[in-house]
């Protein structure tokens, strides 16, 4: 093992990365397989071990397959960690990364013997949660291993950038663009610029949350007026909250090329007319969710403004954590989707909440790394600029890990099945392969690869979440 130093070779360093990758990835493989295990009570079909005796009936059958899993899946994982412990030492992987695997991989040793003593004590002789709690400590060593191994081999020591809050640019106003000269051509320019204020891009994905929500709350029971009512009061109130942000935003927007286009930062749109848009939005969207309930629609409200004031206003100029806690607004459909089947919040409404809260990071870092100059143009203290390209790729490892854990207690708390199992570990894989890759290759390319991963895993896992609550139950 070597002392660590900045940058190591780094092709000699991307087959012990690929293999830490999929170590961690067969953790988390097996922390999905193992909430399987025990949702399922797949574990009552063999009381012996290493191997299960074959029960008769064709039930415990299911279970002993699903056991059985576990075991072999085990078994795997296990040359896994043993094989990056053995590389780590012979290789040139830092101190920190070995004694991390090492003491990962004696953890691992202790799991298999808490295994062994769940299967033939029965699970009530083992103090409960102890089995995953274990899990997901060692999946964190493993996940730290690997961000600090890609963090050697690929970083850079300091690759901050100075943040450039310069004058904005003088905006070409309505007046000196070229506008169509037909009527009817200005009303449709016109109309699909408040329509781009909504920020429709996103929307699908926000639907898909509350719809999971939903989905949770009420099972196959889910009837129709909910659902529109949700999903027409969302897609409302992000309209509203994306409007006040290009209000909000117009003068910095001029500053960076990927905004600068923006109807408000164009001058097309006068900021009272989309003030009073925004209010109107607000308004509808508040009125839509009181057809359903109070709490509802108090959480919409509570959205709308976290996102226009709380993140637009106070935290994106202002800290580098701006992501990270803007993740709130983002998570509160979550639990508008709940509410609006049950009028409280409950817990698997703030587990889901809690996954799209850890995912934001990783999903948006990856734009930051993307428009890093623009940022800084604009005077935004994001991630990539204040603290460096480096720190973000492993922040994005670091939230990704995160996820994945959150996904884990989703399944756990909310009873979710097999086809929710294959989303997570499927769709997972993907996002940490071009979250790996976006360390070796640092392009806007693979920055936006693993942005769009981003967004698949998470709507992959929203449409297991639906699959499994309202057609599997
Ligand atoms: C602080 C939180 C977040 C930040 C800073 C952020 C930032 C961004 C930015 C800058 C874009 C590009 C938009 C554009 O160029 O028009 C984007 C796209 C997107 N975001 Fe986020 N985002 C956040 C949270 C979320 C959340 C919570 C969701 C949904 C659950 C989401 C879903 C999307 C989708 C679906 C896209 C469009 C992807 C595409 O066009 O292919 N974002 N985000
Ligand atoms: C139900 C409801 C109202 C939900 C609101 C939640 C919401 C819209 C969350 C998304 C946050 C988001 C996309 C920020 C975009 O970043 P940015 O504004 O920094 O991007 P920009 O640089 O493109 O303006």
């Amino acid at each position: 093992m070597a002392t660590e130093s900045f940058p190591r070779p780094i092709r000699t360093h991307r087959r012990f990365s690929a293999l830490l990758a999929a170590t961690a990835l067969g953790v988390y493989v097996l922390l999905i397989v193992g909430a399987t295990t025990t949702i399922t009570n797949a574990g009552s079909a063999c009381s012996t071990w290493p191997t299960c005796h074959v029960p008769t009936d064709p039930l415990s059958q299911t279970q002993l397959v699903i056991v059985w899993g576990h075991r072999l899946a085990a078994v795997l994982v296990g040359a896994l960690v043993l094989a990056s412990v053995v590389a780590a030492v012979v290789g040139d992987a830092s101190r920190r990364v070995g004694a991390t695997l090492l003491a990962s991989a004696g953890l691992y040793a202790v799991q298999v013997g808490v295994g062994a003593a769940t299967a033939t004590l029965g699970p009530a002789a083992i103090t409960p949660g102890l089995h995953l709690g274990l899990g997901v400590v060692i999946f964190g060593g493993v996940v730290l291993a690997l961000a600090w191994d890609l963090e050697i081999t690929t970083g850079e020591e300091d690759d901050a950038i100075e943040l450039d809050a310069g004058e904005p640019e003088p905006a070409a106003t309505a007046d000196e663009r070229t506008l169509p000269s037909s009527g009817l051509e200005r009303a449709k320019l016109t109309g699909f610029a408040y329509f781009k204020m909504m920020k429709p891009r996103l929307m699908w994905l926000l639907c898909l949350v509350a719809a999971a929500g939903m989905a949770l709350a009420a099972g196959p029971a889910l009837d129709a007026h909910t659902i529109v009512a949700t999903l027409g009061g969302g897609v409302l109130a992000i309209g509203a909250s994306g409007t006040f942000n290009h209000v909000l935003e117009r003068d910095v927007d001029r500053k960076m090329s990927r905004t600068a286009d923006r109807p408000l930062a164009t001058d097309l749109i006068p900021v009272r007319n989309a003030m009073v848009f925004g209010g109107l939005l607000t308004v509808a969207s508040l009125g839509v969710f009181l057809t359903i309930n109070r709490l509802a629609a108090a959480l919409g409200l509570a959205a709308i403004l976290f996102y226009s004031v709380v993140y637009t206003l106070l935290l994106k100029p202002n800290t580098v954590q701006n992501t990270v806690i803007g993740g709130f607004a983002g998570a509160l459909p979550a639990l508008i989707g709940w509410a609006a089947v049950t009028n409280e919040i409950g817990l698997p409404a703030l587990a889901l909440a809690g996954v799209i809260f850890l995912w934001t990071p990783a999903h948006f870092y990856n734009l930051a790394l993307a428009y890093k100059d623009d940022y800084a143009r604009g005077g935004f203290p994001m991630m990539p600029v204040v603290r460096g390209e480096t720190e973000t790729r492993k922040h994005i490892v670091y939230y990704l890990a995160g996820t994945l854990v959150g996904t884990v207690a989703l399944a756990w708390i909310t009873d979710l099945g097999a086809i929710y199992a294959a989303a997570v570990a499927i769709f997972g894989a993907v996002f940490l392969w071009t979250a790996v890759v976006l360390h070796f290759e640092q392009t806007e390319a693979a920055a936006f690869r693993s942005f769009h991963a981003s967004n698949a895993f998470l709507g992959a896992v929203l449409v297991a979440v639906l699959v499994d609550a309202l057609v599997l139950v």
